[in-house]
């Protein structure tokens, strides 16, 4: 058994929320940037409720206003922030919460990418265009070397068919899925994650 985390992201429906909870996720992620996943604050304050205690709460940005950040803090139970765009190391901390980093695999040398988020705590390995949105469903190339200090995050196309390679191949902290667990953008489907969240654990 692998005791790698699984975070399941872009949740937009109770249902889901529900069902990714008592499957055992670990992290829960939910879309405040511009995506078919974007929550409004009030649709996701009161899903975050439905999942307190031991459950992480993640909130993903992109690229936004610090005030809007703040407003979206204010108005929503979230334990860890995501900041998905080009937002600098100063900006991620100055909410005073704890950040995770995500780095896009297309953009050059993961390692020294990463190396600009000293207060990280983990660094989202991810497959997107260097400027573009997240939730690709597209794996990068496995055979790159990845030597990042802080605890990786490992995205990018994964699903209940290739999550036990990248477990084997990365040993990461984390598994961060959103697509490779949906019928459809935002509609989850609840036996690929509880299949996923199995075969992560392998
Ligand atoms: O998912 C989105 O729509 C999205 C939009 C804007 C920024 C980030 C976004 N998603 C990030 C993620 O959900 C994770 O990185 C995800 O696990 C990777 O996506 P996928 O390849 O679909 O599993």
């Amino acid at each position: 058994m692998s005791n790698v985390k699984v975070k399941i992201c872009g949740l937009v429906r109770e249902q889901d929320v529900m069902v990714a909870a008592e499957a055992g996720a670990d992290v829960l992620g939910f879309i405040f940037a511009r995506s078919p996943r974007r929550l409004e604050p009030a649709q996701a304050a009161r899903l975050t409720e439905r999942v307190r205690g031991g459950i992480i709460r993640v909130g993903l940005f992109m690229d936004q206003d610090a005030d809007e950040v703040q407003a979206i803090l204010d108005a929503v139970e979230l334990d860890l922030l995501q900041f998905h765009g080009s937002e600098p190391n100063a900006y991620c901390r100055s909410f005073g919460r704890p950040f995770i980093k995500a780095i896009s695999m297309r953009a050059g040398d993961p390692g020294e990418l990463a190396a600009a988020y000293p207060d990280a705590q983990g660094i989202v390995l991810d497959s997107h265009e260097p400027g573009g949105a997240g939730g690709t469903g597209q794996t990068f190339d496995w055979r790159r070397p990845v030597r990042v200090e802080q605890p990786v995050w490992l995205a990018g196309g994964l699903n209940p068919d290739n999550v036990a390679e990248a477990v084997q191949r990365f040993s990461p902290y984390a598994v961060d899925v959103s697509s490779g667990v949906e019928d459809s953008p935002g509609v989850k489907n609840h036996t690929l994650i509880r299949t996923f969240i199995d075969h992560a654990r392998r």
